[in-house]
């Protein structure tokens, strides 16, 4: 484990690059096991969820190499065997394996995935689709096997019940390769299914529709790869510095940026008076001095995202009044209130109505806190870089998994940062 130690006080300025999306990475990895020819991807985060999943890959015997945002998988040697359950359970994304399994062998088994603790996270419609196309699923314990019969997966019509990023992905990735057609109505509209969805066409999948709400899905015998993958910008990384530049930036531009991917966000941070600049492919972030109070609610794309609630947060306290947050998504993704109070924030969480209440806060103070997960990490990594004297975040790898190269874009950045490996 890391602890990230930040000397606050430091105004940021400068130039930030944006890496490849690690919610589309980490659905591309278990989806290059359909292929039946080696496969490359360009502009992947050095995160370590994707170090992870190339564990998980291994123990598949699929080799993979990973080196300057360059990372090639060779799944032509693919053989069934148990999957590592640690390697499994660091990550949400390891559930892409279930269809993933399913789309080459027909069968898979698995350990449940683990990921971020933000409360329930269950799985029950990635199962109703499996079972929809034909798959018999079954939970031993803390594993869940699925099988077919000798015919395979077949074509099916699928509503989800809720918006599901995870279960439009893993319904795609098990309809690919199985017979006739599938309808997926009710389908999540994230951006990184787009990615996933043209990287699966390019190799000759037949999946129309990605990016709307009814996703349709051609079944093909085999899927080969015949040109490189490159990964589109992480817009909530994007969103993450567009936060800290806001909050504690004298002019910071953010670069290898969608900006359309970022409508919600973006609105937000004009409704608080920064100008932002926004160009084809970056954002220019001005000093800002006085920023109004914002009322924000979380909503599937293209609303505004669950993962930019707490990365925001810090942005708030700069503001004249009151600000609110309701997660819809998840409500109980607080775990950032807690270590944010430690460093001097006002700011609380009302349960009865499910509201984040976050006032205006004159200074913060460097504190010893903890990254209970990925985007609280993110909140409280913003807040150590606004407040006076040395902030030591316990828990670093909960940032590391999905913040690519962190250390040296926030030092390239002016901040005063290093991650302490504490395993000793
Ligand atoms: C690896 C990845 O891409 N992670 C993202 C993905 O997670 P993930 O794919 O796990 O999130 P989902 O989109 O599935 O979850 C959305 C909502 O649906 C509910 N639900 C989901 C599945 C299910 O079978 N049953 C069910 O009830 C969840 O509890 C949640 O309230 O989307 C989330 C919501 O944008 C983001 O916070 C995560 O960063
Ligand atoms: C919740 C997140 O990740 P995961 O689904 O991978 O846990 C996130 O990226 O904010």
């Amino acid at each position: 484990m890391n602890k990230m130690i930040i000397k606050g006080g430091h105004r940021l300025s400068g130039n930030v690059t944006i890496g490849g999306a690690k919610n589309s990475t980490v659905a591309l990895i278990p989806a290059a096991i359909l292929a039946d020819t080696p496969v490359q991807f360009d502009m992947v985060p050095n995160i370590l969820d994707v170090h992870n999943l190339m564990v998980i890959l291994e123990s598949m015997n699929v080799s993979s190499d990973f080196a300057d945002g360059i990372l090639n998988v060779d799944p032509t040697t693919i053989n069934e065997s148990a999957l590592p359950s640690k390697a499994i359970k660091s990550l949400r994304a390891s559930y892409y394996f279930m269809g993933a399994l399913l789309g080459r062998f027909g069968r898979a088994k698995i350990t449940f995935p683990g990921g971020d603790n933000i409360g329930p996270r269950p799985i029950d419609q990635h199962i109703k689709a499996f079972e929809a196309m034909g798959a018999k699923v079954e939970n031993d314990g803390d594993e869940i096997i699925i099988t077919t019969n000798e015919d395979g997966l077949h074509g099916a019509q699928i509503f989800l019940d809720v918006v599901s990023v995870g279960a439009t992905i893993n319904a795609i990735l098990a309809a690919v390769k199985a017979k006739g057609s599938t309808v997926i109505r009710n389908a999540a509209k994230e951006p990184e299914i787009i990615d996933v969805v043209t990287f699966l066409n390019n190799m000759g999948a037949k999946v129309r529709g990605a990016g709307t709400d009814v996703i349709r899905i051609e079944g093909v015998e085999s899927l080969r790869a015949k040109n490189t993958h490159i990964i589109i910008p992480d817009r909530i990384e994007a969103g993450t510095y567009l936060s800290m530049a806001a909050a504690y930036g004298d002019g910071v531009k953010i670069q290898n940026v969608i900006p359309e991917h970022l409508e919600s966000f973006i609105a937000k941070l004009q409704e608080m008076g920064i100008d932002l600049q926004i160009n084809e492919d970056s954002i220019y972030v001005p000093k800002t001095e006085e920023l109004k109070n914002i009322e924000i609610k979380t909503m599937p794309y293209p609303g505004f995202a669950t993962d930019l609630q707490q990365p925001i947060t810090p942005l708030l306290l700069m503001a004249a009044g009151d600000s609110t947050i309701i997660d819809t998504i998840y409500p109980k993704r607080t775990k950032h209130i807690s270590e944010l109070k430690k460093m001097g924030a006002k700011i609380r969480y009302d349960e009865g109505n499910g509201t984040i209440i976050v006032s205006h806060t004159d200074a913060l103070v460097g504190s010893k806190i903890e990254a209970g997960e990925i985007r609280a990490g993110a909140s409280e990594m913003i807040a150590g870089l606004m407040a006076q004297g040395t902030t030591v975040i316990d828990n670093a790898d909960n940032i590391l998994r999905g913040y690519d190269n962190i250390i040296d874009k926030l030092t390239n950045l002016n901040a005063v940062v290093e991650l302490v490996n504490d395993e000793s």
